[in-house]
C-alpha cells in the first residue's frame, strides 16, 4: 500500500519554476529522503507534499494530521521547553498529568533532561532542534515530514538521533518523508533516496536503500553501507550540494 503518491508535480513561485514534474511513491511505514544541491526545491516539494503550497500535478497522502517540522521556528515562544512538548499532546486529548509524565521521560534520550524551564530562544541551536524533532515526534502521526531536521545537530547527537528514528520506526511504523544534504543519514535512515537535480528542481534517481532493519551503529561500519553510500555520492557528485 502507498502512503504517499507524487506524481509529476510542479510548483511556481510567480511563475518561476521551483519543482519540474517529480514523481514517486513511498509505501506505508517506509522512510524516503530527499537529497540534492542547494535551491534545488527539495522544501518547495516537501511543502507541497504537505499541503502549505499549491501545485501542479498529483500528490495522494494519509488524512488527518501530519507531523511537520520546518527548517526552523516550530516552538513557540512565549512557552517553556516543557511547555511546548506537551502542547502536541493536550491538543489530542492526552492529559495533562500523562502529558507531562510521557514528555519527562523521553527528554534524556534527546539531551535536554534540565532544560524543561528554559524559553526556545535560550537553548542552542542542536538543542534546539533536537527539541522541533521530539515535538514533530510526538504529534504520533502517520506521516512525518521533516526539513533538514538534524542540521544544526552535533556529529555525535546526530547517530543518536538516528538510532532513536529508527527505534521508533519499528515501534510505530510511521511513514517519512525527509530533506537532507548528508548522504551517510540518508543512507542510514532510508528505504528510497530521491536525488534531485540543480535546476529547475527536476528528479535525478531514485536509490532504493535495501538494508536490512532494525539498523544499528554496526551498519554504519558493513561494507553495504559503505557502498550505498558511495553509489549516492557518485549520483551527486558534479551537482554541488
Ligand atoms: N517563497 C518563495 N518565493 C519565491 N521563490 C522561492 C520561494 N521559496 C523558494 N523559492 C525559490 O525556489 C527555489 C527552490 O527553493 P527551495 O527552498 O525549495 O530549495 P531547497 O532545495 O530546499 O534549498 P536548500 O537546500 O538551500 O534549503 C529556489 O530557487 C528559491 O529561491
Amino acid at each position: 500500500m502507498q502512503e504517499v503518491e507524487v506524481s509529476s508535480v510542479k510548483v511556481y513561485y510567480e511563475g518561476f519554476l521551483a519543482v519540474n514534474g517529480i514523481s514517486f511513491a513511498l509505501p506505508k511505514g517506509s522512510y524516503l529522503s530527499i537529497i540534492g544541491p542547494s535551491g534545488c526545491g527539495k522544501t518547495s516539494l516537501l511543502k507541497a507534499i504537505g499541503g502549505l503550497l499549491p501545485y501542479e500535478g498529483y500528490i495522494s497522502r494519509p488524512e488527518g494530521p501530519l507531523g511537520y517540522m520546518p527548517q526552523k521556528g516550530v516552538l513557540l515562544p512565549w512557552y517553556s521547553l516543557l511547555k511546548n512538548l506537551e502542547i502536541p499532546l493536550l491538543i489530542r486529548g492526552v492529559s495533562e498529568v500523562e502529558a507531562r509524565k510521557r514528555v519527562l521521560d523521553v527528554l534524556p534520550q534527546f539531551g535536554l533532561k534540565g532544560f524543561e524551564n528554559y524559553f526556545p530562544n535560550a537553548l542552542s541551536g542542536g538543542m534546539y532542534q533536537r527539541a522541533a524533532l521530539l515535538r514533530t515526534l510526538l504529534t504520533n502521526s502517520e506521516l512525518l515530514l521533516l526539513d533538514e531536521p538534524f542540521g544544526a545537530v552535533d556529529a555525535l547527537n546526530r547517530r543518536k538521533l538516528w538510532l532513536y528514528l529508527e527505534d521508533m520506526r519499528q515501534k510505530f511504523n510511521f511513514s517519512t518523508i525527509m530533506v537532507t544534504h548528508d548522504v551517510e543519514e540518508a543512507v542510514f535512515l532510508s528505504d528510497i533516496i530521491v536525488i534531485m537535480h540543480k535546476y529547475p528542481g527536476e528528479l535525478k534517481e531514485i536509490v532504493e536503500i535495501n538494508l536490512p532493519h532494525p539498523r544499528t551503529l554496526q551498519t554504519i561500519s558493513t561494507d553495504e553501507f559503505s557502498s550505498k553510500v558511495e553509489h549516492v555520492l557518485e549520483k551527486i557528485i558534479g551537482e554541488n550540494i
